[in-house]
């Protein structure tokens, strides 16, 4: 019999649409005392299944989901106490809660970086329904490095179409051209 494959709960049964009524929402943490709550103000873009091995995932998640919003957009609005940052080092400084372990928003300080004035969020976490589903399969190959089997990498890729969600080892092509084109703007490189 074949194994089921799991990418992620909330995607397992398939997509939820968004609602044109979603404008924002609060972000929970998993704590059932004092939960760290974040307040986005808008709906998230460039949602995205991602199987790196950074990315917060609930359990038995092979991917998590995961969003981008502005950073003035994001405000932490109660128990940010609670909060600490997993890796100073990585481009995204994740902001977890030290009691149940949720990354409640990612963060870059780096003015260089493509994505600053992007902080990265689980849209899982919001308390409303509405926000936007994910559009595609990111860092796919990378699940092998949390222990999948490559063996299974057919079967997941395979999974993946079916639900939706086009696989890619990168970010999708959209995004991988706008890393490129803020690249080639810092160095000025002339067009061929
Ligand atoms: N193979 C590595 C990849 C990690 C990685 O580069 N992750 C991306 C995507 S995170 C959300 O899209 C990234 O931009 N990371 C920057 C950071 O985490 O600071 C692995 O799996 O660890
Ligand atoms: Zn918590
Ligand atoms: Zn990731």
């Amino acid at each position: 019999m074949s194994e089921t494959i799991r990418i992620h709960p909330l995607v397992d049964q398939g997509l939820k649409p968004s609602s044109a009524q979603f404008s924002g929402g609060t972000l929970v943490c998993h704590c059932k005392e004092r939960p760290v709550k974040v307040r986005v103000s808008g709906q998230v873009a460039h949602d995205h299944a991602c199987g790196c091995t950074k990315c917060w995932k609930p359990p038995g998640a092979t991917f998590s989901l995961v969003a981008v919003v502005p950073r003035d957009k994001l405000e932490v609005i109660e128990n940010g106490d609670k909060l600490a940052i997993v890796d100073n080092t990585a481009a995204i400084q994740r902001y977890a809660c030290t009691a149940c372990g949720v990354h409640m928003y990612g963060r870059i300080e780096n003015k260089n970086h493509p994505f600053y004035g992007l902080d990265f969020v689980h849209p899982e976490l919001f308390q409303e329904p509405g926000w936007a589903p994910p559009e595609f399969a990111a860092f796919v190959s990378s699940v092998i490095e949390s222990g999948y089997k490559p063996e299974r990498m057919g079967a997941l890729r395979s999974r993946l179409k079916e639900i939706g969600l086009e696989p890619y080892d990168c970010l999708s092509p959209p995004l991988m051209d706008a890393i490129a084109a803020h690249g080639a703007k810092a160095s000025s490189v002339p067009p061929p």
